[in-house]
């Protein structure tokens, strides 16, 4: 005798939402709109969006996105469109171009949230132009639609469909639609025969690392703090590159998984380009969200190590607090947030003195910022103002920034760079793709960088991207 308790065959949110009226109208129209594409959103049974993708193995362009602490999740695969652009214009590109595709989808949504409709997933690269080998499949912008997309936002679990018309019938769409909409009725009850799942080993790590890396380092931030003593600039954010290599090729949901489990307060990412190719992270720095002209930012820079009791935890975290050199690495993004701001709004919105984040692997000085931006602007004028701030680039901006690259000799591509997603409106929402591995076969490299000022000390900044590679190499690992 079966002993499991009986479910329903279809879930109820499912019923409901096809059988309206107004979707039976929308299905009846789709012959008579010249619009090229269709997108259909409807509420589904709950299921984690990361299992979902997990269960749809074969496609090859993949996004994951969550911040489990602002309880919102959203996995996708495959690709109906994608927007691209390179240059110094290439943010204001990707708006004219998502403007353009407005006009050309039918959006039907059986739900009124911020969340309902097509989004755009993908982010831009750390400098304009981004042709470096290792990068080139990202680009220097790169935005997806995907043919289907799942959100978990609160107990809210959407369904987003896109189907690209092809001048097929009326007829053979309306299949289309429902054949998929079947696909996903069934998918939460796919998950139980799964409950052992393959493993995730892909073999022990094995570290690419020159052994002259550490005096290479060294050299980099006595050249960076010398450069800063000519006052060339007050601040720059050095970054280095860690190669490692397992046995074999990592599953890269399975590298999101444990990012996820154990940075929850962090925004966790998956981009897979292609089967073999993806970029990963769990940062924790929001660069933008931007809903209903309310603009929501950060301040973070400014760095310890946590501590093995939580007394020497509390010492960490006031030494911090104290730190004259950490202080003013942070107050140099703060005032460049300020700057940026201003022409969007009259109103930014911060406490004076910055708090403690504290992250499993490293704690950091953290100022949340909001403003409220006036009428038609959309988040790519915002995040090109924006990005890259002084906590990945430096102060000045254009003086440090240019320097970077001559220093560091490394193609950044998408790391400490603007990820994330948006939709129709101009809403969104990025991180800064800091704590972050692109990962290629059994290879991976990492990346992880520090704020350098006057007084920085290049032994110290060396330890602390020791700390900020720990949450990839740890997911990475067995
Ligand atoms: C550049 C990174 O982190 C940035 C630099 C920090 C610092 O210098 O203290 C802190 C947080 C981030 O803004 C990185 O993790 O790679």
């Amino acid at each position: 005798m079966n002993s499991e308790f009986p479910e329903n065959i279809i879930p109820t949110e499912f019923i409901e939402a096809i059988d309206s009226q107004d979707f039976t109208k929308f299905l009846k129209q789709i012959g008579d709109s010249p619009s090229p594409l269709l997108t259909v959103t409807l509420p589904i049974a709950p299921i984690d969006p990361l299992a979902a993708l997990e269960l749809n193995p074969d496609y090859e362009e993949k996004f994951y996105w969550d911040h489990p602490d602002n309880k919102i999740s959203i996995s996708a695969a495959g690709k109906v469109r994608e927007l691209k652009a390179t240059g110094i214009d290439r943010f204001e590109e990707i708006a004219q171009q998502t403007a353009g595709l407005k006009g050309e989808i039918d959006a039907y949504t059986a739900v009124r949230h911020s969340m309902a409709g097509p989004l755009f997933l993908g982010g831009y690269s750390f400098d304009n132009h981004n042709i470096g080998r290792v990068w080139k499949k990202f680009g220097a912008a790169r935005f997806v639609l995907p043919e289907w997309m799942l959100v978990k936002s609160e107990d809210l679990h959407l369904l987003t469909l896109t189907i690209d018309k092809k001048n097929s019938k009326p007829h053979d769409i309306y299949q289309q639609i429902i054949s998929r909409i079947t696909e996903f009725i069934h998918l939460s009850g796919e998950v139980l025969s799964n409950l052992k799942s393959e493993t995730t080993d892909s073999g022990v790590l094995c570290t690419l690392q020159s052994p002259d890396e550490h005096q290479a380092w060294i050299r980099k931030v006595e050249l960076a703090r010398e450069m800063i003593r000519e006052k060339r600039f007050e601040k720059i954010v050095l970054a280095r590159p860690l190669t490692v290599e397992s046995k074999s090729s990592p599953v890269f949901t399975h590298i999101t998984y444990k990012l996820r489990e154990k940075y929850p307060e962090c925004f966790n990412f998956l981009v897979q380009k292609d089967s073999d190719t993806a970029f990963v992270g769990a940062t924790p720095e929001r660069l933008a969200s931007f809903r209903n002209n309310t603009f929501r930012t950060e301040g973070l820079a400014g760095s310890t190590s946590r501590g093995k009791s939580a007394l020497e935890d509390a010492a960490l975290a006031q030494k911090l607090m104290k730190s004259r050199k950490d202080r003013s690495e942070h107050e140099f993004v703060i005032r460049a947030i300020n700057d940026n701001l201003k022409k969007y709004s009259k109103r930014i919105n911060h406490p004076k003195k910055p708090e403690i984040k504290k992250l499993n692997n490293v704690q950091h000085l953290f100022t949340p910022i909001s403003a409220s931006i006036k009428k038609g602007v959309q988040i790519h004028e915002l995040i090109s103002e924006m990005h890259p701030t002084p906590a990945v680039g430096g102060f000045p901006r254009d003086e440090a920034v240019s320097h970077i690259y001559d220093i560091e000799q490394l193609d950044r591509g998408w790391y400490a760079a603007p990820i994330g997603w948006f939709n129709l409106n101009g809403w969104g929402e990025f991180a800064v793709a800091i704590r972050s591995a692109l990962l290629h076969k059994n290879r991976a490299v990492l990346y992880a960088g520090c704020g350098i000022v006057a007084d920085s000390d290049p032994e110290k900044e060396w330890k602390e991207t020791i700390l900020k590679f720990r949450p990839m190499l740890e997911s990475l690992s067995g």
